[in-house]
């Protein structure tokens, strides 16, 4: 009889404790710094036993894993409404909600009702409004969603099509789909489960068009959750991931709506039809932009999520010979592998710095514009686009590395790594397309530079625009240089600066060739798109080398995370080294140097690799990968997934007695 079992030892995997053993730095004073205080920690892990001592969410991973997209749908809402409920119990401030949230990791069936419905409400509406409609919707007694997007534009807001009609007789907006390319097209949770939807259409008084406005219109019956008349809504497909999601399509036939049904914080329609504005044109965008902040954090959720498993994986995973007289080395042990997986880690730490800095930026103006002060918006506008893009594009491409980095069993649903990639993809396309995200960051410093040309003081994130070129010499003069992190801050800089002055030079040459703006803009782009790339690369390391300045933390703690900052920006210089060289930011010696060190901070990184993912002290459940649990059984784990497979459920599958028996039959009796 075989021993081979799929049952979990209870000890930890011996090859994942001695990578715990030699940890440099205590792994609690960095989860500590990570989620903001011992107290905040605590309350994390009590939130989180409080959940998964619950069975369901256990169940949860087996019908993500293996049930029918309805099936995880239904057990998708299952979970949302149950999260819901916790919330009344327990009576959870909006921070623990959001801790929950975030324990959760993915996808809610009802995600766009917290997300985006309810933030809508408090930033669009009126007080009047707000005490009724938000007051609903934060007690459940509606479920909303955000629909902006249609079939036929997503990006281009002033293409949008729907409209919403005036009619002062009756004191309603008549509420329209005219074609169908205006057909509200992919809002989370409109498919199946929300019964109002906050449309953003265009305003249309007396034959005049006023823009785009928000909407709240009622789309199922409050009593059956059937469709009401005029309004036609499903679901829009299968997508290659986020399936737990009813992302939905609507089309309204004059459909009508009260007047106060238009949120009216920062325009007005009056019962005889005048319509007032307040505040800047771009008030109504508020939304996206919270959720362009909040994408930054999620990109840190995901590269850290990513970068455990991979990093959990290659302490127990021994393959081939290093020293061909000792036994098959850890994989970690590989430099390559090392090259691979690193540079996640060291991102992770980069974009918790930079998202908390960016969340702590927004907090601060979004303050000042609830007193009505708009100042602050251009700048958080084009700080938000370039990081949201930013972080979105390096977290998904760097755990599609670290999948890679697992072989074969990083394929496997089970590992994690590829649901991981999946639900995380659209994070580059939502809430505006990253390349129309970088341009709109790109605008904002054409600007900002031209302001600078003619002499204006700088500030902000811009402010580095009115440096004189001329008074840079890189200021890494030998190869300790270049572990000093204010020095390497300074290249980014520097490459940043040259690589918008010399686009700025390009559009104005252009136009000053009798090029009309749009051509010489559009003659640009790949290069606008570079500027503000450089520019928010440097934004990100700025925020990592500031934030571990300014920790208070013991020595251990602090040399790892300069470590990590030192490896992050050396490791993007190596990277962009073309664009590096071509900026003059370095030259070719210092290139060689910062090479050099960059792989020699692999080395460096190692003992510590284990300790720096286990202080983001990610549960299991929400890990959900048989590759990255905490005890490194990895093998047991999934061969233990196996037995929930339905795949597995009889030794005969049906299809045999269908297709293979006949078939084998036949063969059998052929001659041939
Ligand atoms: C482990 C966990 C994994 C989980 C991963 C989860 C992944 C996430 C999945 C699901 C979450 C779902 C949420 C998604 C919800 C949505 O997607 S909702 C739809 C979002 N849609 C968009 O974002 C549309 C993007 N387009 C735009 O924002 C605009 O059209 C535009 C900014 C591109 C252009 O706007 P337009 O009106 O045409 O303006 P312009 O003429 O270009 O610019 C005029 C000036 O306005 C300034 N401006 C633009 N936007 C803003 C703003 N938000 N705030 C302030 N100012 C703004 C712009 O800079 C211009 O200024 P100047 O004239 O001074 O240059
Ligand atoms: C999973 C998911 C969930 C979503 N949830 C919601 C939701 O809840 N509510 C909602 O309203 N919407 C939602 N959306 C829609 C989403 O916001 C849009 O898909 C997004 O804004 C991009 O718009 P688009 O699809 O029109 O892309 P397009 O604009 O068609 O982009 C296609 C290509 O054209 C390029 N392009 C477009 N314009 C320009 C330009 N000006 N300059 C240079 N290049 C350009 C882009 O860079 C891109 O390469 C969701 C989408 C997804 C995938």
């Amino acid at each position: 009889m075989s021993e081979i079992t799929s049952s979990i030892p209870l000890q930890i995997n011996p090859d994942l404790q001695e990578e715990r053993d030699k940890a440099s730095f205590n792994v609690t004073e960095l989860t500590h710094i990570i989620y903001g205080g011992i107290e905040k920690t605590k309350k994390r892990k009590r939130l989180e036993k409080l959940l998964f001592s619950d069975p369901f969410f256990q169940e949860y991973q087996n019908v993500r894993a293996f049930g029918s997209r309805s099936e995880y749908y239904a057990a998708s809402v299952k979970k949302s409404t149950k999260i819901f409920k916790l919330r009344r119990q327990h009576k959870w401030t909006d921070e623990e909600y959001e801790t929950v949230l975030d324990i959760c990791h993915d996808d809610l069936a009802l995600t766009l009702h917290h997300t985006m419905f309810i933030p809508a409400l408090e930033r669009l509406a009126t007080e009047d409004q707000k005490s009724k409609w938000l007051t609903l919707a934060k007690q459940y007694k509606i479920i909303g969603t955000y629909a902006q997007t249609e079939l036929g534009h997503g990006t281009y807001l002033q293409g949008l099509e729907t409209t919403a009609t005036y009619d002062p007789q009756t004191r309603e907006f008549v509420m329209n789909t005219p074609t169908l390319s205006a057909m509200k097209w992919w809002p989370g949770s409109l498919g199946k489960s929300s019964n109002h939807a906050l449309v953003l259409a265009t305003l249309i008084i007396s034959g005049k068009k006023y823009g785009m406005h928000p909407f709240l219109v009622q789309l199922r019956s409050m009593d059956d959750h059937k469709v009401l008349p005029g309004v036609r809504v499903g679901d829009i497909g299968a997508k290659m991931g986020g399936n737990s999601v009813d992302n939905g399509y609507l089309i309204l036939d004059n459909v009508r709506i009260p007047r106060n049904n238009m949120l009216m914080k920062n325009a007005q329609v009056s019962p005889d039809g005048k319509f007032v504005t307040r505040g800047p044109s771009k008030a109504n965008y508020a939304t996206m932009m919270l959720i362009r902040v909040q994408i930054c954090t999620m990109a840190y959720q995901v590269v850290s999520s990513g970068a455990t498993i991979g990093i959990r994986y290659s302490a127990v995973r021994r393959q081939s010979k290093l020293d061909p007289q000792d036994r098959e080395p850890k994989i970690l042990e590989y430099q390559t592998q090392q090259y691979k997986i690193f540079p996640g880690l060291a991102m992770s730490y980069a974009f918790l710095f930079a998202s908390r800095s960016l969340t702590r930026k927004y907090e601060e103006a979004f303050a000042e514009i609830q007193r009505g002060d708009f100042k602050s918006l251009p700048e958080l506008h084009c700080l938000s686009s370039g990081l949201k893009s930013f972080c979105s594009e390096h977290s998904v491409r760097q755990v599609e590395i670290i999948r890679q980095s697992c072989g074969g069993h990083g394929y496997l649903n089970a590992a994690g790594l590829g649901m991981l990639v999946n639900a995380a993809a659209p994070m580059i396309t939502v809430e505006g397309e990253n390349t129309v995200m970088y341009l709109q960051l790109a605008r904002y410093i054409l600007k900002r530079f031209a302001g600078a040309m003619s002499g204006q003081q700088l500030d902000g994130s811009t402010s580095y625009l009115s440096m004189d070129p001329a008074t840079y010499v890189c200021p890494v003069m030998s190869e300790t240089d270049c572990r000093n992190l204010t020095a390497l801050c300074d290249i980014y800089r520097y490459r940043s600066y040259m690589t918008v002055c010399r686009v700025a030079r390009q559009v104005q040459h252009d136009m000053e060739s009798d090029m009309p703006q749009h051509v010489a803009i559009n003659k640009n782009l790949v290069d606008l798109v570079r500027a503000a790339k450089a520019h928010s690369y440097y934004i990100v390391v700025k925020d990592f080398v500031e934030g571990v300045d300014a920790l208070v933390a013991s020595a251990p703690v602090i040399k790892v995370l300069r470590t990590l900052c030192c490896f992050y920006a050396a490791h993007g210089i190596a990277e962009y080294s073309g664009d590096f060289l071509e900026s003059e930011a370095v030259g070719l010696h210092q290139l060689k140097w910062i090479k050099n060190l960059q792989v020699s901070l692999l080395g460096e990184i190692r003992p510590d690799a284990v300790a720096l993912v286990d202080a983001f002290d990610y549960h299991d459940i929400t890990l959900s990968s048989a590759l990255g649990c905490y005890d490194g059984n990895a093998y047991e784990r999934l061969f233990k997934s196996t037995e929930n497979d339905p795949m597995n459920k009889e030794e005969v599958h049906p299809s045999y007695y269908q297709y293979l028996k006949p078939f084998m039959e036949e063969m059998n009796k052929s001659k041939l």
